[in-house]
């Protein structure tokens, strides 16, 4: 097993590099900072991500660059490192396109295998990086055929060292994967948020949760995701044809009273592929139930329900609070296992909060 000592070199020090630099940095591993935009760099460095001056060869090179520059930098790593015989590993969201890239570049790969977290933001740059951006996320591992097994092992104690669970697939598999739960998601946001560019500002201040959730994604770099979904284009095309059809099905049926089956089946087929996607750090989806607390603005407020709910020994799974400023009260949604539900509903009531179930 190959221990993760470092230096480790980032080279792209936007969210995603300065994050993984950040929860190095909680560990005290040894992180140089690289970037074509010396800006970036230093303000990575300024937040405590790493450091621009490092002066032993790294162990391990992390390449967090957009996806087309991807390969030509993994090349350029390799040949800079081949007298130490550092490991390289990079962080795009699509993993064929840079294989295949390095591969035009240069001859041995032995050194290089792919990786992926699924954690991430529709914010970038340095200043939006977390040291826990990874906690409890999933980190795909991609070997290709020449990837050194020792390559594999200390790209798994990096994913580890950022906090994150790892899973092994191959590069085809990886980005079959991610076009039906990234790729075509983040399209499906972008067409949503797009209708709302000539929305009246008296629909938009109808907005509530609903459309926050669907459309938060769609807030990511354009530029980056022209490069990612542009890569990902076979996987996505099929899944596009599919949604076409869907679409198709939900023209006719729409405000047909006869076609009201066909509508349910529809939307009754959502439903099940929701209840699909797993929880909270990759486990399976757990049945939660959902309790709406209505909570004053007032300073303190949160800090005192959540001190009753723990009082009533439920565990909170998952948090949400729906507040637009101006209103004098928020709704916050506890999400909680069914068997809490009683105990924290009558523990909150007999403290004063509005509760619906
Ligand atoms: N944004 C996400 O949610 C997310 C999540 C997981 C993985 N990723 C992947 O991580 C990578 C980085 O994405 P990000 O969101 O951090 O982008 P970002 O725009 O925040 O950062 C990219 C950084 O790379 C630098 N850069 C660009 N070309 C370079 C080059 N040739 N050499 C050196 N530096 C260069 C830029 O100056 C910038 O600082 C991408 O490949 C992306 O697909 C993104
Ligand atoms: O949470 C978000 O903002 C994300 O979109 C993160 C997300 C994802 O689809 O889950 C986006 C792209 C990455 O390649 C990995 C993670």
């Amino acid at each position: 097993m190959s221990e993760l000592r470092g230096p480790v070199r980032i080279v792209g020090t936007g969210l995603i590099g300065t994050s993984i630099g950040l929860a190095l940095a909680r560990l005290g591993v040894v992180v140089e900072l690289v970037d074509g935009n010396a800006d970036n760099a230093l303000m990575a460095e300024r937040i405590g991500a790493g450091s621009r001056s490092v002066e032993l060869e790294p162990q391990l090179v992390v390449v967090a660059v957009p996806p087309d520059h991807v390969g030509a930098v993994i090349a350029r790593q390799l040949e800079q490192t081949a007298g130490s015989g550092a490991i390289v590993t990079d962080a795009a969201s699509v993993k064929s396109k840079p294989l295949a890239d390095a591969r035009r570049l240069t001859g041995d790969l032995s050194r290089y295998v792919g990786s992926h977290p699924m954690a991430g933001s529709e914010r970038n740059g340095p200043l939006a990086g977390r040291a826990d951006l990874f906690d409890g996320a999933t980190w795909a591992i991609t070997p290709h055929e020449t990837s050194d097994p020792e390559a594999v092992d200390l790209v798994r104690r990096l994913a580890e060292a950022a906090g994150a669970r790892t899973v092994e697939m191959s590069v085809e598999d990886h980005d079959l994967g991610v076009a039906r739960v990234s790729h075509l998601p983040h399209l499906m946001s972008a067409l949503a948020a797009g209708t709302l560019t000539d929305a009246p500002s008296s629909h938009l201040q109808l907005s509530g949760q609903g459309v926050r959730d669907v459309t938060r994604i769609a807030a990511g770099d354009p530029k980056l995701w022209t490069q990612i979904v542009s890569a990902n284009s076979t996987a996505l095309t099929g899944l596009l044809e599919q949604i076409r059809g869907e679409l198709d099905r939900l023209l006719v049926a729409l405000g047909k009273e006869e076609a009201a089956d066909e509508l349910t089946a529809i939307l009754g087929q959502g439903a099940s592929g929701a209840v699909r996607v797993p929880g909270k750090h990759g486990t399976p989806h757990i049945e939660l139930v959902t309790v709406l607390v209505t909570i004053p603005d007032r300073p303190g407020q949160l800090a005192r329900l959540f001190a009753d709910a723990a009082e009533s020994g439920a565990n909170v799974e998952d948090l949400r609070i729906d507040h637009s400023p101006g209103r004098p009260a928020g709704e916050v949604e506890l999400a909680v296992k069914p068997a809490s539900v009683d105990q924290l509903v009558t523990v909150l009531t007999d403290r004063g909060w509005t509760v619906h179930r």
